[in-house]
């Protein structure tokens, strides 16, 4: 189960000031800039339709996650976002990015759900943080259908 996909080798950098840069930062004093588009693509999304409602069955499944060794829950991952510069994407974005979860995208299965192919608009550092197009791995969290995962930029 990958709900949530780190690798080694993101470069990052600090900077101080007020928040205003990509993933949404806003009002704080020290925001983490991530630097290289890929490594942005590489830092864990996750999208839900009720996320109050979900959060215990989304906890209690990637919890159960060897990858998620840390046990962060999902709360956490989100207070942790703007420091990480964690992007949040609506369940409603993932499913626009994938046309619907079209059968036609689809890519994958794995036991928590099926992987489309998709494209979400991410800030590009090299084009003066214009929005560029990026082909991603979208999975669909198959409990209710009502949760996805933007767990990695897409291999193939
Ligand atoms: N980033 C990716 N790029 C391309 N294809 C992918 C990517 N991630 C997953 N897939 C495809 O989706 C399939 C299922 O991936 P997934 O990560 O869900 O497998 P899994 O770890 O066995 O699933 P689970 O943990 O739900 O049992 C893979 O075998 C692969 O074909």
């Amino acid at each position: 189960m990958k709900c949530f996909h780190f690798t080694n080798g993101e470069r990052r950098e600090e900077e101080e000031g007020v928040g205003g840069g990509g993933g949404g930062s806003g009002g704080s004093d020290v925001v983490s800039r991530v630097v290289s588009r890929v490594s942005w693509a590489r830092s864990l999304s996750v999208a839900s339709s009720s996320v109050d409602t979900r959060r215990s069955e989304f906890d209690s499944e990637c919890n159960s996650s060897r990858d998620l060794s840390d046990s962060l829950g999902f709360y956490e991952l989100l207070s942790q976002r703007r420091a990480n510069d964690l992007r949040v994407f609506t369940f409603a974005e993932l499913k626009s990015a994938s046309r619907g979860f079209s059968r036609a995208l689809l890519i994958g299965e794995g036991g928590f759900g099926c992987v489309y192919r998709g494209v979400v608009r991410v800030p590009d550092d090299e084009n003066d943080g214009l929005d560029s197009k990026m082909d991603v791995a979208i999975k669909q969290l198959n409990r209710h259908g009502f949760q996805a995962c933007l767990f990695s930029f897409l291999f193939l």
